[in-house]
């Protein structure tokens, strides 16, 4: 599915699991994306491994019967790296790597492995290390203790803890030092946003790889960095844009992905923060792709989560040119015709009557549509515009003039 290039892959496997709220069809999409996570980091998943239960085991996460199939699979395959689809705890994590002998990532530390590669400037990087720092700390203990008893445990109690706690205080010191690094940073980069002036501020937003750069590099004639992995974008980019006789500000943002971990939206804030403190959001899908309803949903819950919810937003439905509908034989009684059997024309009255007017079909790739799209976000643009100056800032905007 996925194209290779000739760089080195680390050979990899998935495990998931199946549960009351995750049946084999969801975890089949979360192994799709985990296993599209793997290839951007630079890992070939070579075998998937699923198991059905009601709970995980607290001790190994998998049950003692899959645990043997797997050691025996790793083994045999010379496999350098586990994936869990899920979160593990630190105990689940060190058990886990002492069964199998090999490298235990989960999905959290994957992702915060592909952000700390992708970082670029020194204000990601440090986002990124913060992350990591913050997952590594409560970790630490297992790692510790782990040593205790390769040491041999009885007397080592004390000089075992104070090497937890010096170590903890090094990671401290080093998270409070990242976090005051930040602070001066956000202060330099609010007063540049505030140096923007009165220009209406648009930021795209979305899903990971649904074409956020893409569409930004067709609109603003720029050169953002845009291809087919995950999380492309960790900087945001800010380029004036003129439609008709309008000027505002158009930023391209980080992509979203559903369980993004914690900590990364924690020390992403202030990227987002052009999210938050923009008038118009730009929320980016790829219906072509078949979980684009969930994509909505988990870009909505970290809209959310950093209040950002309400905004007023275009939802731009991007790779039309990709989009296929599963075909629906009238004649076959056993098939019912449910959402995946829609036409385009039927998703956007879908949509329109789900969120009203502000709903738009494109492709940024293909250049479809691109007219009616620059309509409607000029309109948009206009009537944040006109409600912010009533009267002559529009009519005689000295605006127009003003440079980045
Ligand atoms: N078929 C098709 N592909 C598209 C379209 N728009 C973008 N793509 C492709 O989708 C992939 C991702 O595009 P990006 O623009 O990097 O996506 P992004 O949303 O910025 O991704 P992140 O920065 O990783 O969050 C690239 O391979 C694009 O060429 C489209 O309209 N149709
Ligand atoms: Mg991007």
């Amino acid at each position: 599915m996925l194209e290779t290039d000739n760089h080195e892959y680390e050979k990899a496997i998935l495990i998931g699991v199946i549960t009351q709220s995750q049946d084999e069809e969801k975890l089949n999409e979360y192994m799709d994306e985990l296993e599209f996570l793997a290839y951007t980091a630079g890992a070939t998943v070579r075998k998937r491994f699923s198991q059905k239960m009601a709970k995980p085991n607290p001790k190994t996460f998998i049950g003692t019967g899959k645990m043997e199939e797997i050691q025996a699979y790793v083994k045999a395959h010379d496999i350098d790296t586990v994936i869990f689809d899920d979160e593990l705890s630190p105990a689940q994590q060190r058990n886990i790597e002492k069964a199998l002998e090999a490298k235990i990532i989960d999905r959290t530390y994957l992702i915060l492995d592909i952000f700390a590669q992708r970082a670029q400037t020194s204000y990601a990087r440090t986002q990124v290390e913060l992350a990591q720092y913050e997952y590594l700390l409560p970790r630490l203990v297992g790692l510790w203790t782990h040593l205790e008893r390769q040491k041999g445990g009885i007397g080592m109690r004390g000089p075992g803890e104070t090497e937890i706690e010096t170590d903890r205080r090094i990671v401290r010191d080093r998270i409070t030092l990242l976090k005051a690094k930040l602070i001066k940073i956000d202060k330099q980069m609010a007063t540049q946003r505030g140096n923007r002036g009165q220009l209406v501020r648009v930021a795209l937003v979305g899903y990971t790889n649904v074409g956020k750069s893409t569409l930004m590099n067709v609109v603003s004639k720029s050169d953002v960095f845009a291809e087919n992995k995950l999380f492309a974008t960790l900087d945001t980019t800010v380029r004036k844009v003129v439609v008709g006789n309008l000027p505002f500000l158009l930023t391209d943002t980080v992509g979203f992905i559903r369980k993004l971990p914690t900590q990364l939206v924690e020390s992403f804030k202030s990227t987002l923060d052009e999210v938050r403190e923009s008038d118009l959001l730009l929320h980016v899908v790829d219906i072509s792709h078949e979980s684009f309803e969930d994509h909505i949903a988990s870009v909505n819950k970290i809209l959310d989560e950093i209040d950002a919810i309400d905004k007023p937003t275009i939802m731009v439905f991007n790779k039309i040119d990709k989009y296929q509908p599963e075909d629906y034989d009238e004649a076959d009684l056993m098939v019912e015709r449910t959402s995946v059997h829609y036409s385009l024309e039927e998703w956007k009255n879908t949509w329109m009557s789900r969120t009203g007017d502000d709903v738009i079909f494109i492709s940024a790739i293909e250049k479809e549509n691109m007219e009616q799209f620059r309509k409607k976000v000029y309109d948009k643009v206009r009537e944040i515009h006109v409600s912010r100056f009533p009267y002559n800032a529009f009519l005689y905007p000295d605006i127009m003039g003003e440079e980045e």
